[in-house]
């Protein structure tokens, strides 16, 4: 009798999910999930991301009961747990997700060494990095002909949903961890709701009441009509193939750079620690400017409201992360590294090569064309909150004041503006 194991990892679904289809033709298919000791020590283990991760397995779990099978989950070393799941069961055949990164490597390399037949198969990007590769490198470095080669390239036909998935008798599923095993943090209070149901439902709101003006509206801050779908494509709840072929151009875009991001990091595994494009740059060391950034006191509305959207939400909107980004490395001239520790520490979609490769690109280090390019941050605002109504909704101390002055309070009269409670400026602004 034929028997695989089917390893989850960023690919939380049973729809279009090319490796579990492809493990659910054996008589016999055991998932697992293990938590990997090395991820959970070390900073990927930030606790939005692990309430989130709990959320998509215990919803996981339940979809893969519902065809009569479970989720199995191990912690420990993925390697070794496997094996010893395929010594118990005499499992043959291995299959996960193909995950490039320099992390995903390494935990691939060492599954071959067990002894089973390992297939790993697409499903965490929509183009896997290195399916496409210019001439004479090996690498894209710049978008826009990446976008068009991504476009043309063809797509892996969507997986069916396994009809039925049969456990071999006597695997101990085991329990969910719960959250307080993993983390010793606090998650966001208002943090989206993990799990592939939940992306669904999200993936499909989406699409029935906002995706025809995406285009329009997802610079739009305060109208927060961008899909949200980020931490649900980053854990694979919701395939990004998928999604990309149900969206309208502008958001295939955006799915684009993601996968743009995937094939700088694969090339380039330090992406989150090394300049990608060495540039000769003195950073500031101020721990107080850098501490009024994350805790949004900068008295810059704009950046405040954003700074405080991520620690509530664990999101911040696309926009805001651009300006929020751009005002610490570019106004405070602090290290960009910085931003992205805190960025991951809070982000529920926080991932290496997305956090990594826009951090560098708006820091100028990265695969941005108009490296020297500034944003200003009270133009932004202007732009992309002309009502002011971000500002109000994150920074309650500026909530009694009307329209676009709201990005200005140290325009007000002296008495009103001492009233507020808010702080200066910390820095000049251009
Ligand atoms: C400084 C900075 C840090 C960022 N860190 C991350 C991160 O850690 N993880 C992450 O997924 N995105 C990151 N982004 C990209 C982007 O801000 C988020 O993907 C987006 O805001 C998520 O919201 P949404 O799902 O509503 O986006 P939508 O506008 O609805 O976009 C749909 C999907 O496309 C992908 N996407 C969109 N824009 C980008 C982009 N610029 N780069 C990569 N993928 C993109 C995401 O998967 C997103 O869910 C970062 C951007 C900046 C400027």
């Amino acid at each position: 009798m034929s028997t695989s194991i089917m390893l989850f990892t960023r690919d939380l679904r049973v729809r279009d999910n090319p490796a579990l289809e492809a493990a659910c033709r054996a008589e016999r298919t055991v998932p697992v999930f293990v938590f990997d000791d090395a991820l959970l020590a070390g900073p990927f283990a930030a606790p939005n991301r692990v309430r989130f991760l709990l959320d998509a397995l215990a919803d996981l779990r339940g979809s893969l009961r519902g065809l009569g099978g479970d989720l199995v989950v191990r912690r420990g070393d993925p390697a070794a747990e496997v094996a010893r799941l395929a010594r118990q069961v005499d499992a043959t055949a291995l299959f996960l997700a193909d995950e490039r990164s320099a992390y995903g490597r390494r935990r691939l390399a060492a599954l071959r060494e067990i002894g089973l037949e390992v297939s790993a198969l697409p499903g965490v990007t929509v183009v896997p990095p290195g399916d496409l590769v210019p001439a004479g490198g090996d690498h894209y470095r710049v978008f826009t002909p990446y976008w068009r080669a991504w476009e043309a390239a063809g797509r892996h036909p969507v997986a069916a949903t396994p009809r039925k998935v049969r456990l071999p008798e006597g695997v101990r599923a085991g329990p969910l961890p719960r959250f307080a095993d993993l983390t010793s943090g606090e998650a966001s209070p208002d943090l989206a709701e993990g799990g592939e149901r939940a992306g669904r439902r999200r993936l499909e709101r989406w699409l029935d009441e906002d995706a025809a003006d995406y285009e329009r509206v997802r610079d739009d801050i305060a109208a927060d009509r961008t899909s949200r779908l980020g931490p649900y494509i980053k854990f694979g709840c919701v395939s990004p193939r998928e999604a990309a072929e149900a969206g309208p151009g502008a958001f295939r875009r955006q799915l684009a750079w993601r996968d743009f991001h995937h094939q700088v990091a694969a090339a380039f595994p330090d992406l989150s620690r090394a300049d990608y494009r060495p540039r000769r740059r003195e950073w500031n060391r101020d721990e107080d400017a850098l501490a009024a950034w994350r805790d949004g006191l900068t008295g810059v509305p704009i950046v405040d409201a954003g700074m405080r959207q991520l620690r509530r939400e664990g999101y911040m909107h696309n926009r805001a992360r651009l300006i929020t980004a751009s005002f610490l490395t570019r106004d405070l001239g602090i290290d960009w590294r910085a931003g992205l520790r805190h960025f991951n520490d809070l982000l529920a979609d926080g991932d290496v090569a997305d956090n990594a490769g826009n951090w560098q690109w708006v820091a100028g280090t990265g695969n941005s064309t108009r490296p020297g390019q500034v944003m200003n941050p009270l133009r932004q605002a202007f732009r992309f909150d002309p009502s002011g109504d971000y500002v109000r909704r994150y920074v309650p101390e500026l909530a009694g004041i009307e329209g676009r002055g709201v990005h200005r309070p140290w325009t007000l009269p002296e008495d009103r503006r001492r009233g507020l409670g808010y702080p200066p400026p910390v820095t000049d602004l251009p």
